[in-house]
């Protein structure tokens, strides 16, 4: 087993790209370029910011210290592909064909895989990967009914994170991931709650697609009446009201922000308005959670909150203060993407896990 393998990152964000060059376990160059929004702005679709992208992760990789030639591996974060199971999977045609034309949507993550693959094609001898994109699919045949045939409740949701955080915290008690059933929060931009039934995600709310909480930029689920009537109204288009479910939703709609720090800052200055907010939205979060220990029937072994708004010690007991008799609750702040991809490029290159084909 080689010592000292080198393994490039790449996670595509909404208004950033993060990258990263890990050495073994340990990272040895770390960067996230902010993209300004007039940059963004010039590009109708995500995909067609994939020059852009890239030239910009090539200026910043000639400038570390890490000469490109030394890489083993690249891993990109894994965006909308078909709906398939957890692992790593070889970035082939089929997969970029696929994202390249967008056919399950648009999502900064499918930059992921095509930036990979790109940058490994010039380094003799790597290859390129993707792990646990955001469409691993596990659910129950139970969770996919909504309530009516035409529509199917799917798997989209941080799986990377959850999937990471779970397995860290099954290592830190010494049990197996296998063995535990598990309720995931992942509090971001998005909210994501997944009821993780011995190693797999058996249920979780379509966050991108407006169900579940609210969070600080989308609306969760609404009335499906109310939503009808002011989608027909005739006073909104089909991309002002997609707004108004991810990106201008929830917190950003009643508060102006989807900054939880700055509103939770103003609701500690006496703004009452923030700190009702944010109440309900961590209500909403508890009642999730509520639903998901349904999912596995009483039996929870642990309720892991992570993301960014996981910092707050203020937003997490009021999650806690609802919930902590359905099982104990661990708190594991802001989100190791970057690690979890290089992990599993490693443990893929190193012959630790299987390494799984697009078809
Ligand atoms: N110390 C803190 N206290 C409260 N909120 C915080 C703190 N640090 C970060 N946040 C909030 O976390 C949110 C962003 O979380 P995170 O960085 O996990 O999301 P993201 O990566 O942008 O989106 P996603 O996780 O959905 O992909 C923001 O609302 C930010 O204000
Ligand atoms: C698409 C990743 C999961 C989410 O943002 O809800």
């Amino acid at each position: 087993m080689a010592t000292n393998t080198r393994i490039l990152v790449i996670n595509p964000g909404s208004t950033s790209t993060k990258i990263a060059i890990y050495q073994q376990e340990k990272v040895i160059f770390l960067k996230t370029i902010k993209h300004a929004p007039e940059d963004l702005r010039k590009f109708k679709r995500i995909t067609d910011q994939y020059e852009y992208r890239k030239d910009v992760i090539y200026k910043e990789l000639s400038s570390a210290d890490v000469p490109v030639e030394t890489i083993d591996a690249v891993i990109g974060r894994g965006g909308l592909v078909k709906p398939i199971a957890s692992g790593v999977y070889r970035i082939n045609e089929s997969m970029r064909n696929d994202l390249l034309e967008c056919k399950r949507g648009e999502h900064a993550s499918n930059l992921g895989a095509l930036i990979a693959s790109d940058i490994a094609k010039l380094i003799p001898n790597a290859e390129a990967f993707i792990a646990d994109p955001v469409v691993v699919d596990e659910l129950q045949p139970l969770a996919r009914y909504s309530g009516h045939p035409i529509f199917e409740r799917k798997s989209v949701f941080h799986a990377l994170n959850q999937k990471a955080i779970a397995r860290s915290h099954a290592k830190s008690i010494m049990k197996k991931y296998e063995d535990l059933n598990l309720i995931v929060v992942h509090l971001g931009g998005g909210i994501t709650v997944g009821a993780h039934y011995k190693g797999k995600v058996i249920d979780v709310n379509q966050g991108l697609d407006g169900d579940g909480p609210f969070s600080p930029e989308r609306s969760g689920t609404l009335p499906v009446g109310q939503l009808l009537k002011v989608a027909f109204s005739g006073i909104y288009s089909y991309n002002k009201m997609a707004e108004m479910i991810v990106g201008k939703g929830g917190m950003m709609a009643y508060l102006g922000t989807n900054d939880a720090y700055l509103a939770e800052r103003e609701a500690n200055k006496g703004d009452e308005k923030c700190s009702e907010v944010l109440a309900a939205m961590a209500y909403q979060v508890a009642k999730e959670i509520g639903a998901m220990s349904t999912v596995l029937k009483g039996k929870v072994d642990g309720i892991l909150i992570t993301g960014g708004i996981a910092n707050s010690k203020w937003f997490c007991n009021m999650i806690i203060e609802r919930v902590y008799r359905i099982a104990p609750v661990y708190i594991y702040p802001g989100q190791d993407e970057m690690g979890a991809l290089a992990e599993n490029a490693l443990m893929a290159i190193n012959g630790e896990i299987e390494i799984k084909e697009y078809i």
